[in-house]
């Protein structure tokens, strides 16, 4: 069957499967830190005016948000232990002015963040999308769909959460641990060497924890990938469970891997729970002994009143951006890992444009030579060797030849999905090399075994062959491929709406559509996958016959699988292991009784 020139997004089992993989990988490691951080910078960079606003935000918010509590401790010592009131009110305006302020600010920091989140991570999704559709079918014959799918929607996703809050988050937490810790020793050093005395248990009990949270986290993340991969595999593959009455087998299945989820997510998130936790014990534990120690020193003097509640208001707010840079840390190391995968793709070279000099084909015969080609898909070995053969206008030239001998790869050559190493094809007399692609691709149709359907009218599954074509001629297109009359029997004819993979209508029919859409094209050189599967006979009389209307006059590339469907061609190439080892007319190879002689009478 034809590789590389069936749909990109077709789930598969083993793509399936690298899904499940790919989302259970969520949590990869970034292998190159700097290098993906300035990539997304340079997204980030056109938004600098918004980013340098969030910034002075963060800066405002945090220094609003220790300037509170300083506030307070100077209303206890200047007014309540001085047992004054003058200027009191002022103070308490002043107080309620900077919380207000502290909100308004925060406010305005995450919803300008979000804004250039959305915007950035749109552009990124943007360039993703259309570079994917700019890159060579090689890119796509090396990779699963799954995993292509998994980088453009979870770790494009995992950017986005990133940007959206946790820039801000780390950012602003860092401040203000450096903003606490400065104003504490500013206003007592020996009380904050004793406040900080519980940092170390913190660390030691939080490390103690996500250890084990993250082995558990990752065992619940891998079961939730096997889980997935395994409801969208047996949802694709429904018809072949009911073919085989597994019904019960996939459900034991599922309830297996599903109780396996429930536990470890049981697991992981009973212990991630426990850090909030030990956060308020320790943090209970710290106030007790602010209170204890900072009564002492008040009592000897030391400090006042007004501090104490100061150091016990920090040693709250403290906490938090530990708890904070802590939890964001794990956020950001993962969108890192998700970017870089998306970079990965973005640096991926796309199919190398056209040469300046090169050429449109404005009118094409179909004349098609092949003149001692050669190609190898990988650096060493041959997959094809010194393949040549001529093709005139108008004529059917048949493939044949066991699986893996390259019929494939001639057709892959000749639209230059794959370029050839040595060797050169001409169309018309002229190297294809030198004629743009879409050009070139514009003179060629494709019927393929895994016709591509989208979801949507009939109509315009046909009009995808030539998009400016009328209605009219979309159903003379459907005429001439015998579909017309089973359009015609659907409920809303031409306007019924075809399901996602043409899933509603037989195999058959969607043969006999993209025969209408090849029709409508009218290319000048046709691609042809014979289908293997069975098709009943009515359809398939019908297939050959909308097949000859649409071989008339044109040049024809038949990849046969069936021998007895290419008799008629003009020209039959026998390939084995990626050599033209005969060709000519059926009877003229019968006559040779070599080996399309032998494969003739094996096929039969
Ligand atoms: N994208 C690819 N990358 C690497 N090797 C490939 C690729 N596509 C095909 N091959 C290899 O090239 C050889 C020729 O493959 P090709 O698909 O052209 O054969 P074919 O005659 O069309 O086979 P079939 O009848 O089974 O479709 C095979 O050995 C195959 O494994």
């Amino acid at each position: 069957m034809l590789k590389g020139l069936t749909r990109p997004f077709v789930y598969t089992r083993p793509a399936l499967q690298a899904k499940g993989k790919a989302m259970a990988k969520k949590k990869e490691k970034a292998k190159n830190w700097a290098a993906t951080i300035k990539k997304l910078w340079e997204y980030l960079s056109v938004k600098k005016g918004g980013i340098t606003l969030v910034l002075f935000l963060v800066v405002l918010s945090t220094a609003l948000s220790l300037l509170g509590p300083v506030l307070i401790g100077k209303t206890v010592d200047n007014y309540i232990v001085a047992k004054k009131t003058d200027g009191l009110p002022l103070l308490l305006a002043g107080i309620l002015g900077v919380y207000i302020l502290y909100s308004v600010s925060n406010f305005l920091q995450g919803y300008i963040m979000i804004g250039i989140a959305q915007t950035t991570v749109a552009r990124l999704r943007a360039d993703l999308f259309s570079h994917l559709h700019r890159l060579p079918i090689s890119f796509f014959d090396k990779r699963q769909s799954g995993e292509l799918m998994s980088r453009v929607t979870n770790d494009i996703e995992n950017v986005s959460t990133t940007l959206n809050s946790s820039v801000i988050q780390i950012f602003s937490s860092l401040l203000m641990l450096v903003g606490t810790i400065s104003v504490m020793v500013w206003l007592s050093p020996l009380l904050t060497a004793i406040s900080l005395i519980i940092v170390p248990l913190m660390f030691l009990g939080m490390k103690w924890i996500t250890n084990r949270t993250g082995v558990l986290f990752k065992e619940q993340q891998r079961n939730l990938g096997e889980l997935n991969g395994f409801i969208e595999e047996t949802i694709s593959g429904q018809r072949i469970v009911k073919t085989f009455s597994q019904e019960q087998k996939v459900i034991d299945e599922f309830m297996h891997k599903n109780s396996r989820l429930r536990e470890s997510g049981f697991w992981a998130q009973t212990f991630s729970g426990f850090i909030p936790k030990l956060m308020n014990v320790l943090n209970n534990v710290s106030f007790t002994i602010i209170a204890a120690i900072g009564g002492i020193f008040a009592l000897k003097g030391m400090i006042t009143i007004g501090v104490i509640i100061v150091f016990a208001e920090y040693s709250r707010q403290f906490t938090r951006p530990l708890n904070d840079l802590a939890n964001q840390f794990n956020t950001l190391l993962s969108a890192v890992a998700g970017a870089e995968r998306v970079f990965e793709i973005l640096d991926e070279d796309a199919e190398s444009i056209d040469e300046s000099a090169a050429i449109e084909l404005e009118e094409v015969q179909g004349e098609v030579e092949f003149r001692n080609v050669s190609f190898s898909y990988e650096k060493e070995g041959s997959t094809i060797r010194n393949v040549s053969f001529t093709a005139d206008p108008g004529q059917m030239v048949a493939l044949v030849g066991p699986t893996g001998a390259g019929k494939s790869t001639i057709i892959n050559l000749l639209s230059r999905f794959y370029d050839p190493d040595s060797g050169m094809i001409l169309i018309d007399g002229y190297d294809t090399s030198t004629v743009k692609r879409k050009s070139l691709r514009s003179h060629m149709g494709f019927v393929l075994q895994d016709s591509f359907l989208f979801e949507g009218p009939i109509l315009e599954n046909i009009r995808y062959g030539r998009l400016d074509a009328s209605d009219e001629e979309v159903i003379e297109a459907a005429k001439a491929a015998n579909a017309h009359s089973f359009i015609e029997k659907m409920p809303d004819g031409y306007r019924t709406v075809l399901k996602q993979d043409g899933s509603g209508i037989s195999q058959g029919q969607k043969q006999l559509l993209s025969i209408a859409r090849a029709i409508l094209a009218n290319p000048a050189i046709l691609i042809l996958d014979e289908a293997t599967s069975s098709i009943d006979t009515i359809t398939e009389l019908k297939i050959q016959e909308a097949l000859s209307r649409l071989m008339e006059g044109r040049t024809s590339f038949v990849i046969a699988h069936r021998l007895n469907t290419i008799r008629n061609a003009e020209k039959i190439l026998v390939l084995k292991d990626g050599e033209i080892t005969e060709q000519g007319s059926h009877d003229f190879l019968l006559r040779k009784k070599g080996f399309y002689y032998e494969l003739n009478n094996n096929k039969r």
